[in-house]
Protein backbone atom coordinates (compact mmCIF):
# COMPACT_ATOMS: atom_id res chain seq x y z
CA UNK A 1 0.00 0.00 0.00
CA UNK A 2 1.41 2.85 -1.10
CA UNK A 3 -0.07 7.22 -0.57
CA UNK A 4 -0.93 8.57 -3.03
CA UNK A 5 2.03 9.20 -5.86
CA UNK A 6 2.37 12.92 -5.96
CA UNK A 7 5.39 12.57 -8.14
CA UNK A 8 4.38 11.12 -11.50
CA UNK A 9 1.44 13.59 -12.06
CA UNK A 10 2.92 15.08 -14.80
CA UNK A 11 3.44 11.77 -16.74
CA UNK A 12 -0.15 10.41 -15.85
CA UNK A 13 -3.02 11.53 -18.36
CA UNK A 14 -5.63 12.24 -15.84
CA UNK A 15 -4.67 13.21 -11.69
CA UNK A 16 -6.22 15.38 -9.04
CA UNK A 17 -3.99 17.55 -7.07
CA UNK A 18 -5.21 18.30 -3.64
CA UNK A 19 -9.15 18.82 -4.61
CA UNK A 20 -11.30 19.64 -1.85
CA UNK A 21 -14.44 19.25 -3.54
CA UNK A 22 -18.34 21.02 -1.86
CA UNK A 23 -22.01 20.81 -1.84
CA UNK A 24 -23.29 24.17 -0.74
CA UNK A 25 -21.28 23.80 2.28
CA UNK A 26 -21.15 19.90 2.50
CA UNK A 27 -17.19 18.99 1.98
CA UNK A 28 -17.71 15.63 0.12
CA UNK A 29 -13.63 15.54 -0.56
CA UNK A 30 -11.06 17.01 1.34
CA UNK A 31 -7.54 17.46 -0.06
CA UNK A 32 -7.98 14.59 -2.30
CA UNK A 33 -4.64 13.45 -5.05
CA UNK A 34 -5.25 10.37 -7.41
CA UNK A 35 -3.32 9.47 -10.26
CA UNK A 36 -5.01 7.52 -13.15
CA UNK A 37 -1.72 5.75 -14.95
CA UNK A 38 -1.85 5.12 -18.60
CA UNK A 39 -3.48 2.35 -19.78
CA UNK A 40 -4.20 0.80 -16.74
CA UNK A 41 -7.68 0.21 -14.99
CA UNK A 42 -7.83 2.04 -11.59
CA UNK A 43 -10.68 1.43 -9.85
CA UNK A 44 -12.66 3.69 -7.11
CA UNK A 45 -13.53 1.73 -4.08
CA UNK A 46 -15.40 2.71 -0.47
CA UNK A 47 -18.12 2.69 1.34
CA UNK A 48 -21.39 4.23 0.74
CA UNK A 49 -20.87 8.20 0.71
CA UNK A 50 -16.92 8.13 0.88
CA UNK A 51 -16.84 10.46 -2.11
CA UNK A 52 -16.40 8.22 -5.00
CA UNK A 53 -18.97 9.39 -7.83
CA UNK A 54 -17.88 12.87 -6.17
CA UNK A 55 -14.23 12.45 -7.13
CA UNK A 56 -15.20 11.15 -10.51
CA UNK A 57 -17.63 13.65 -11.46
CA UNK A 58 -14.90 16.15 -10.14
CA UNK A 59 -11.89 14.14 -12.68
CA UNK A 60 -14.66 15.14 -15.78
CA UNK A 61 -14.85 18.80 -14.87
CA UNK A 62 -18.89 18.06 -14.04
CA UNK A 63 -17.95 19.05 -10.10
CA UNK A 64 -15.32 22.31 -10.24
CA UNK A 65 -12.89 21.77 -6.58
CA UNK A 66 -13.48 24.59 -4.52
CA UNK A 67 -9.53 24.14 -4.41
CA UNK A 68 -6.93 22.04 -5.51
CA UNK A 69 -6.63 21.22 -9.70
CA UNK A 70 -7.50 18.17 -11.82
CA UNK A 71 -4.95 17.85 -14.70
CA UNK A 72 -6.01 16.07 -18.16
CA UNK A 73 -2.33 15.45 -19.79
CA UNK A 74 -0.79 18.12 -17.84
CA UNK A 75 -3.24 20.68 -17.97
CA UNK A 76 -5.11 21.97 -16.31
CA UNK A 77 -9.03 20.85 -16.71
CA UNK A 78 -10.72 24.00 -15.86
CA UNK A 79 -8.58 26.07 -18.89
CA UNK A 80 -9.33 23.86 -21.34
CA UNK A 81 -12.46 23.72 -24.20
CA UNK A 82 -15.26 21.12 -23.18
CA UNK A 83 -15.18 19.92 -26.84
CA UNK A 84 -11.61 19.38 -26.19
CA UNK A 85 -11.79 17.91 -22.97
CA UNK A 86 -14.56 15.51 -24.62
CA UNK A 87 -12.30 14.48 -27.19
CA UNK A 88 -10.02 13.00 -24.96
CA UNK A 89 -11.98 11.56 -22.05
CA UNK A 90 -15.41 9.92 -21.91
CA UNK A 91 -17.36 9.55 -18.82
CA UNK A 92 -20.79 7.10 -18.13
CA UNK A 93 -22.29 8.45 -15.48
CA UNK A 94 -24.48 7.07 -13.06
CA UNK A 95 -28.19 6.50 -13.85
CA UNK A 96 -27.64 8.58 -17.06
CA UNK A 97 -31.27 10.42 -18.23
CA UNK A 98 -32.84 8.74 -21.50
CA UNK A 99 -33.48 11.59 -23.79
CA UNK A 100 -37.37 11.14 -24.96
CA UNK A 101 -38.10 8.66 -27.88
CA UNK A 102 -34.58 8.32 -28.66
CA UNK A 103 -33.86 4.81 -30.60
CA UNK A 104 -30.72 2.94 -29.65
CA UNK A 105 -28.28 3.54 -32.68
CA UNK A 106 -29.38 7.35 -32.54
CA UNK A 107 -28.12 7.04 -28.57
CA UNK A 108 -24.95 5.47 -29.57
CA UNK A 109 -24.08 7.85 -32.23
CA UNK A 110 -24.39 11.04 -29.97
CA UNK A 111 -20.92 9.49 -28.49
CA UNK A 112 -19.57 11.02 -31.60
CA UNK A 113 -20.92 14.77 -31.17
CA UNK A 114 -17.08 15.57 -29.96
CA UNK A 115 -15.66 14.52 -33.13
CA UNK A 116 -18.82 16.63 -34.94
CA UNK A 117 -18.61 20.25 -35.87
CA UNK A 118 -19.58 23.41 -38.57
CA UNK A 119 -16.70 22.01 -40.70
CA UNK A 120 -16.57 18.46 -40.00
CA UNK A 121 -20.42 16.50 -40.74
CA UNK A 122 -20.83 12.99 -40.35
CA UNK A 123 -18.21 10.66 -41.91
CA UNK A 124 -17.55 6.90 -42.10
CA UNK A 125 -14.87 6.92 -39.19
CA UNK A 126 -17.90 7.85 -37.56
CA UNK A 127 -20.39 5.65 -38.59
CA UNK A 128 -17.60 2.72 -38.32
CA UNK A 129 -17.09 3.94 -34.54
CA UNK A 130 -20.85 3.44 -34.00
CA UNK A 131 -20.69 0.02 -35.44
CA UNK A 132 -17.99 -1.20 -33.48
CA UNK A 133 -19.58 0.30 -30.07
CA UNK A 134 -22.98 -1.89 -30.85
CA UNK A 135 -20.82 -4.68 -32.00
CA UNK A 136 -18.76 -4.89 -29.09
CA UNK A 137 -21.74 -4.14 -25.92
CA UNK A 138 -23.57 -6.97 -28.03
CA UNK A 139 -26.64 -4.41 -28.71
CA UNK A 140 -26.68 -4.28 -32.23
CA UNK A 141 -30.28 -6.40 -32.47
CA UNK A 142 -31.75 -3.27 -30.27
CA UNK A 143 -30.34 -0.85 -32.83
CA UNK A 144 -33.50 0.36 -33.80
CA UNK A 145 -35.52 -0.05 -30.43
CA UNK A 146 -36.77 3.34 -28.41
CA UNK A 147 -33.81 3.23 -25.30
CA UNK A 148 -37.07 3.57 -22.97
CA UNK A 149 -38.36 -0.01 -24.34
CA UNK A 150 -35.70 -1.60 -22.90
CA UNK A 151 -34.61 -3.70 -19.39
CA UNK A 152 -32.37 -1.67 -16.92
CA UNK A 153 -29.31 -3.90 -18.34
CA UNK A 154 -29.96 -3.29 -21.94
CA UNK A 155 -29.65 0.38 -21.48
CA UNK A 156 -26.38 0.14 -19.24
CA UNK A 157 -24.84 -1.27 -22.71
CA UNK A 158 -26.36 1.12 -24.87
CA UNK A 159 -24.74 3.87 -22.74
CA UNK A 160 -21.19 1.60 -22.62
CA UNK A 161 -21.83 1.97 -26.55
CA UNK A 162 -22.52 5.12 -26.46
CA UNK A 163 -19.20 6.14 -24.10
CA UNK A 164 -17.48 3.64 -26.33
CA UNK A 165 -18.03 5.59 -29.75
CA UNK A 166 -16.72 8.99 -28.16
CA UNK A 167 -13.50 6.94 -29.14
CA UNK A 168 -11.30 8.46 -26.05
CA UNK A 169 -7.76 7.57 -24.49
CA UNK A 170 -9.23 7.89 -21.43
CA UNK A 171 -12.98 6.48 -20.07
CA UNK A 172 -14.38 6.77 -16.39
CA UNK A 173 -17.38 4.64 -15.57
CA UNK A 174 -19.67 5.35 -12.14
CA UNK A 175 -20.98 1.94 -11.22
CA UNK A 176 -21.15 0.31 -14.66
CA UNK A 177 -22.37 -3.40 -14.33
CA UNK A 178 -24.49 -2.34 -10.91
CA UNK A 179 -27.88 -3.15 -13.25
CA UNK A 180 -26.52 -5.87 -15.10
CA UNK A 181 -27.39 -9.83 -14.52
CA UNK A 182 -24.22 -11.82 -13.98
CA UNK A 183 -23.60 -13.02 -17.32
CA UNK A 184 -23.78 -8.86 -18.73
CA UNK A 185 -21.66 -7.79 -15.67
CA UNK A 186 -18.71 -10.34 -16.06
CA UNK A 187 -19.05 -9.15 -20.17
CA UNK A 188 -19.09 -5.85 -19.45
CA UNK A 189 -16.18 -5.83 -16.73
CA UNK A 190 -14.38 -8.14 -19.50
CA UNK A 191 -14.58 -5.48 -21.61
CA UNK A 192 -13.92 -2.71 -19.63
CA UNK A 193 -10.69 -4.59 -18.71
CA UNK A 194 -9.61 -5.15 -22.35
CA UNK A 195 -10.03 -1.47 -22.67
CA UNK A 196 -6.84 -1.08 -20.47
CA UNK A 197 -5.20 -4.40 -21.15
CA UNK A 198 -5.58 -4.90 -25.23
CA UNK A 199 -6.34 -1.27 -26.25
CA UNK A 200 -4.39 1.05 -23.78
CA UNK A 201 -7.15 3.02 -22.58
CA UNK A 202 -6.71 4.82 -19.62
CA UNK A 203 -9.97 3.66 -17.21
CA UNK A 204 -11.29 4.66 -13.73
CA UNK A 205 -14.27 2.72 -12.60
CA UNK A 206 -16.40 3.12 -9.66
CA UNK A 207 -17.08 -0.26 -8.40
CA UNK A 208 -19.59 -1.25 -5.27
CA UNK A 209 -18.65 -5.08 -5.83
CA UNK A 210 -15.14 -5.27 -3.75
CA UNK A 211 -14.53 -8.93 -5.70
CA UNK A 212 -14.83 -7.62 -9.24
CA UNK A 213 -12.44 -4.59 -8.42
CA UNK A 214 -10.13 -7.37 -7.08
CA UNK A 215 -10.42 -9.52 -9.96
CA UNK A 216 -9.86 -6.84 -12.71
CA UNK A 217 -8.40 -3.63 -11.02
CA UNK A 218 -4.50 -3.38 -11.97
CA UNK A 219 -4.73 -0.88 -8.53
CA UNK A 220 -7.62 0.32 -6.13
CA UNK A 221 -7.92 3.46 -4.88
CA UNK A 222 -9.76 3.13 -1.43
CA UNK A 223 -12.01 5.80 -0.06
CA UNK A 224 -13.14 6.82 3.51
CA UNK A 225 -15.29 9.80 4.38
CA UNK A 226 -14.07 11.79 1.67
CA UNK A 227 -10.16 11.16 1.58
CA UNK A 228 -7.95 8.55 0.31
CA UNK A 229 -7.61 5.81 2.85
CA UNK A 230 -5.03 4.19 0.59
CA UNK A 231 -4.16 2.75 -2.73
CA UNK A 232 -3.27 -0.71 -3.38
CA UNK A 233 -0.86 -0.96 -6.13
CA UNK A 234 -1.62 -4.67 -5.95
CA UNK A 235 -4.49 -5.35 -5.24
CA UNK A 236 -3.10 -9.37 -4.41
CA UNK A 237 -2.56 -7.69 -1.32
CA UNK A 238 -5.53 -6.88 0.00
CA UNK A 239 -6.36 -8.77 3.37
CA UNK A 240 -9.07 -9.18 5.72
CA UNK A 241 -8.04 -6.18 7.84
CA UNK A 242 -8.02 -3.86 4.94
CA UNK A 243 -11.77 -4.85 3.96
CA UNK A 244 -12.57 -4.48 7.86
CA UNK A 245 -11.16 -1.00 7.72
CA UNK A 246 -12.11 0.80 5.27
CA UNK A 247 -15.89 -1.03 4.68
CA UNK A 248 -16.24 -2.03 9.10
CA UNK A 249 -17.27 -5.82 7.31
CA UNK A 250 -16.04 -8.77 9.10
CA UNK A 251 -14.57 -10.97 5.93
CA UNK A 252 -12.84 -14.10 4.98
CA UNK A 253 -10.43 -14.22 2.40
CA UNK A 254 -10.75 -17.07 0.17
CA UNK A 255 -8.35 -17.46 -3.40
CA UNK A 256 -10.41 -17.68 -6.96
CA UNK A 257 -9.39 -21.29 -8.06
CA UNK A 258 -9.01 -19.80 -12.18
CA UNK A 259 -7.15 -16.45 -11.45
CA UNK A 260 -5.69 -17.09 -8.05
CA UNK A 261 -6.76 -13.73 -6.81
CA UNK A 262 -8.29 -12.85 -3.78
CA UNK A 263 -12.09 -12.75 -3.54
CA UNK A 264 -13.72 -12.10 0.49
CA UNK A 265 -16.89 -13.52 1.71
CA UNK A 266 -18.89 -11.83 4.51
CA UNK A 267 -18.48 -13.86 7.55
CA UNK A 268 -21.25 -14.48 10.04
CA UNK A 269 -21.76 -13.04 13.32
CA UNK A 270 -19.04 -15.02 15.33
CA UNK A 271 -21.66 -18.01 16.78
CA UNK A 272 -24.32 -17.35 14.70
CA UNK A 273 -25.69 -20.93 12.45
CA UNK A 274 -24.50 -21.03 9.11
N1 LIG B 1 -25.93 16.49 -4.98
C1 LIG B 1 -25.50 16.44 -3.72
N2 LIG B 1 -25.85 17.39 -2.82
C2 LIG B 1 -25.39 17.36 -1.55
N3 LIG B 1 -24.57 16.41 -1.05
C3 LIG B 1 -24.21 15.43 -1.90
C4 LIG B 1 -24.64 15.40 -3.27
N4 LIG B 1 -24.10 14.30 -3.86
C5 LIG B 1 -23.37 13.68 -2.91
N5 LIG B 1 -23.43 14.36 -1.74
C6 LIG B 1 -22.75 14.01 -0.49
O1 LIG B 1 -21.35 13.92 -0.75
C7 LIG B 1 -20.80 12.80 -0.08
C8 LIG B 1 -20.13 11.85 -1.09
O2 LIG B 1 -21.13 11.34 -1.94
P1 LIG B 1 -20.79 10.43 -3.19
O3 LIG B 1 -22.06 10.22 -3.97
O4 LIG B 1 -19.63 10.99 -3.92
O5 LIG B 1 -20.33 9.09 -2.47
P2 LIG B 1 -20.15 7.63 -3.08
O6 LIG B 1 -18.92 7.08 -2.44
O7 LIG B 1 -20.18 7.66 -4.56
O8 LIG B 1 -21.43 6.91 -2.48
P3 LIG B 1 -22.29 5.63 -2.99
O9 LIG B 1 -21.40 4.43 -2.83
O10 LIG B 1 -23.42 5.60 -2.02
O11 LIG B 1 -22.72 5.86 -4.41
C9 LIG B 1 -21.93 12.15 0.71
O12 LIG B 1 -21.88 12.64 2.04
C10 LIG B 1 -23.18 12.64 0.01
O13 LIG B 1 -24.25 12.75 0.91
Amino acid sequence: MTAPDQGLHETAPLAALNIDVSYGRERALAGVSMLAPAGRLTVLAGPNGSGKSTLLSALSRILKPVSGAVLLDGRAMSDMPTREIARTLGLLPQGPLVPEGITVYDLVCRGRYPHQGFLKQWSAADEEAVGRALSVTGVEALASRPVESLSGGQRQRCFIAMTLAQETAILLFDEPVTFLDLRYQVEVMELIASLSRRHGRTVVAVLHDINAALQYADRIVFLKDGRIHDVLENPADCSEEHIHTVFGAKVTRVTHPLTGKPAFLPSPPTGAAP
